[in-house]
């Protein structure tokens, strides 16, 4: 697998989330935490926005952070001018490259929206910055006509183009090879940008880095627009994992991070979500936790610890008698398995008059009850 880059973007694409709004404090402890944990790209937000997006992005931009930071602009002058007053030497272009975009922002006059790039381009450029330009709606876009923005903007001076699937429409097939055609054509780096809205933004992550994009965005816990994006946690641990690549992320740290950017945008994980929900490396099937009781690699994809997490084995309806024993006898209590059987039965009982698990202390208790019935008998 080529070298990529993580170009994270939370505090901009994902701030975009439908009533998320990151205080300037939120914003600079997820900036100095990503940078912490090694992510080498931070775009960290939209200076048109006014004030106090600038104040924020300039308080980052003073931090002194290892990571490159990238403010996102429209192809409009005084975004750019805003970003500079916000000290980024680094600045994102975007532009609409589909004919449905461009009919709707330019009333079809692409001639105008790509006068609008290069004009802007070229101010970013000669005031000395670092320029990358981003195709909105790429995955929409006629094929011939994206390539030619992109090589416009390549001649013009920018140092990478991004590929975006905007709307998330993609699946990691046309993904694949509407990315290859834009690395084989191009000789800036492609990044490549994608939504969730039918569940593959990640899997797109993977296709458009597998075509050669040599950076990625993503956002923690997979925060975005709509269905949101590619989450970072899940591409740096699919990296790692599948591909057997490390990015030197610091992975241990990656749960804690999705603590601090969920609670800062009000947002709650689901336990099921891939790598930071609680239930990743939760087990209850009696099957599972008998594997795992032999060898944990039967159930688990790595070792929990990996990404901050420890594994739990826990009792419920589904639920069987070698993690009921197991769990007792670290409590010293021996049954035999007439015994066994019955606790099991109970516990099956508990879990769905609860409709949740059962604690340890629970199980004890039940454990109990049924020596007392059974002595009463
Ligand atoms: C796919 C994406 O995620 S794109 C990023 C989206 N993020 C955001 O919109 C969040 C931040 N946005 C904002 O704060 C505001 O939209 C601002 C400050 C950028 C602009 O605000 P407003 O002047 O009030 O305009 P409004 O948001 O209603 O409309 C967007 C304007 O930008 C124009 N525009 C949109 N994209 C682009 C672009 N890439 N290049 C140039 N102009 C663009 C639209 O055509 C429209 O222009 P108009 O005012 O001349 O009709
Ligand atoms: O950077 C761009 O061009 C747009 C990025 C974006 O958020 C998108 O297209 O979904």
């Amino acid at each position: 697998m080529n070298k990529v880059l993580i170009n994270d973007t939370t505090l901009r694409d994902g701030e975009q989330a439908a009533g998320v709004a990151f205080t300037l404090e939120e914003k600079v402890a997820i900036a100095k935490f990503l940078d912490n944990i090694g992510v080498p790209e931070l775009e960290v937000g939209i200076p048109a926005m006014g004030e106090e997006e600038m104040r924020a992005i300039c308080a980052i931009s003073h931090l002194g952070l290892n990571a490159n930071l990238l403010a996102w602009n429209r192809a409009v002058m005084s975004d750019i001018k805003a970003s500079i007053a916000c000290g980024m030497k680094r600045v994102h272009i975007a532009i609409p490259v589909s004919g449905i975009q461009i009919a709707a922002k330019f009333h079809g006059q692409w001639r105008i929206s790509l006068q609008r790039l290069k004009d802007c381009i070229s101010f970013a450029v000669d005031q000395g910055l670092w320029v990358a330009v981003g195709g909105e709606d790429s995955s929409r876009a006629d094929e011939n006509f994206l390539l030619d923005v992109a090589l416009y903007a390549q001649e013009w001076g920018a140092s990478r183009f991004r590929f975006c699937d905007t709307v998330g429409v993609l699946d990691p097939f046309t993904t694949y090879g509407k990315v290859k055609l834009l690395v084989s054509a191009l000789s800036i780096p492609v990044e490549i940008h994608t939504h969730n809205d039918f569940g593959m933004a990640t899997a797109n992550a993977l296709a458009g880095i597998k075509a050669g994009a040599a950076s990625v965005n993503t956002t923690v816990i997979g925060l975005g627009e709509r269905a949101g994006n590619a989450a970072l946690e899940e591409v740096v641990m699919a990296i790692k994992r599948i591909y057997g690549v490390d990015m030197g992320i610091d992975t241990p740290r990656l749960l804690e991070l999705s603590q601090l950017v969920a609670t800062a945008s009000g947002a709650n994980v689901p336990p099921w979500k891939a790598i930071v929900g609680e239930n990743t490396f939760a087990h209850e099937s009696g099957i599972h936790a008998h594997g795992v009781l032999q060898n944990p690699d039967t159930y688990e994809p790595f070792a929990p610890e990996e990404v901050g997490w420890e594994r739990r084995l826990v009792l419920g309806k589904h639920s069987g008698r070698h993690l009921i024993s197991n769990l007792l006898e670290q409590h010293g209590i021996f049954l035999n398995a007439e015994e066994i059987q019955s606790v099991l039965d109970a516990v099956r009982q508990q879990s769905v008059k609860k409709k949740s698990s059962l604690t340890v202390q629970e199980l004890l208790n039940l454990v109990k009850e049924q020596r007392y019935s059974h002595a009463a008998r």
